[in-house]
């Protein structure tokens, strides 16, 4: 097997860059290896329409390093009042790719999330019309719903329905978790894709919670049993083009983690494409990377792809215990442990 591995450049179609100070660390992560990224509108205040996307685009592109070409595609926060209207100007900005389903509760910086699928009907509407894609989070966030079965049961009460009423409309269920959610868009139409994030590839709940409480792993949706594992693996690396690489990269500083109610998040963009390549690499199925990260979100966003290219070579590296995260410390995933993996940094 060789120990280089050429890959056309990557796009990360589902992450967090927050804002303020930390974009500098944020930015620079991921623009170290993605060509675009599908940007997480979940700041507080939410990204609600075509202005507020467009200042926070230009924060993201003025903490580009210097020299990148890094490009921020822009995402819509829905909320019970979006209206059509704010979906027409959006997607008239150029710039803003989708909108996203977060459930009022369901994650971090959800409380300002739709409280009834209904109530974003006539948005949706629109959407398909304009074709700007839908992005979920699909959990219900019932109480009475135990955490593990939340996706399941978004899928069951909600996905199902608005994917037979609006049939034209592109809709991405976000960082898929289970075996049901792999099958629900394996036998969607092809309207329907899923992004799978590198930490639900490499691990299980067991890795969470076995010989004591990890709270790094910790992450919505949470990581499930292996089975599930399996069937995520089994998807990424079939070479279906309904499944495409999102990191979820979602940074909370060190003290929110590791506290008795810790947030959810992993921090993985600083290493996200060689932890990707671990995961093909134990199904031997390096030859199916490229697609999964450089070809299915472009083709089914209706983007072009890119066309400069990135090179990982085998050379085993520790990752660092913490990575500075504005005037903050970040405990990254597999912090201060081997990678297998390393990307060969641009030549001049
Ligand atoms: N994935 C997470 O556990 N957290 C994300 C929100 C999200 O993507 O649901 C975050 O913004 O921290
Ligand atoms: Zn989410
Ligand atoms: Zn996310």
């Amino acid at each position: 097997m060789s120990d280089r591995l050429t890959l056309l450049r990557p796009d990360d179609w589902h992450i967090h860059l927050r804002d303020g100070a930390v974009l500098a660390h944020t930015v620079a992560d991921a623009a170290r290896t993605f060509g675009r990224a599908i940007i997480m509108p979940n700041l507080v205040p939410p990204v609600r329409n075509a202005e507020e996307a467009d200042a926070y685009r230009q924060r993201i592109l003025d903490a580009r390093p210097v020299g990148s070409r890094f490009e921020p595609l822009m995402v819509l926060y829905l909320t019970d009042r979006t209206s059509p209207e704010d979906i027409r100007a959006a997607k008239a900005s150029g710039f803003v790719h989708a909108a996203k389903l977060y459930p009022a509760g369901a994650t971090t910086n959800s409380d300002s999330g739709v409280t009834n699928v209904d109530k974003i009907f006539p948005a949706l509407e629109a959407m398909a019309e304009v074709g700007m894609l839908l992005l979920v989070h699909g959990e219900v966030t019932r109480g009475e719903i135990d955490v593990f079965d939340r996706e399941k049961v978004f899928i069951d009460e909600h996905l199902t329905r608005v994917v037979q009423r609006f049939p034209t409309l592109k809709v991405v269920f976000e960082h898929i978790t289970t075996g049901d959610a792999v099958q629900f868009v394996q036998s969607a139409s092809a309207n329907v894709g899923a992004t799978i994030t590198a930490h639900h590839l490499l691990y299980n709940r067991n890795h969470m919670l076995v010989g004591g409480i990890r709270p790094h792993f910790y992450c919505l949706p949470i990581l499930k049993r292996n089975v599930h594992q399996e069937a995520l693996l089994d998807a990424a690396t079939s070479g279906s083009n309904k499944f495409f690489l999102g990191t979820d990269s979602a940074p909370h500083a060190k003290h929110a983690k590791e506290a008795a109610c810790g947030c959810a998040g992993c921090y993985t963009a600083y290493a996200a494409i060689e932890l990707y390549a671990e995961a093909f690499e134990q199904r031997n199925a390096l030859d199916k990377l490229e697609a999964f990260a450089s070809f299915h979100g472009p083709d089914f966003y209706g983007l072009p792809r890119n066309t400069d290219s990135i090179t990982l070579v085998r050379e085993e590296w520790t990752a660092p215990a913490t990575l500075p995260l504005g005037d903050q410390e970040v405990v990254p995933l597999r912090a201060g442990e081997k990678l297998r993996w390393r990307l060969l940094e641009e030549q001049a």
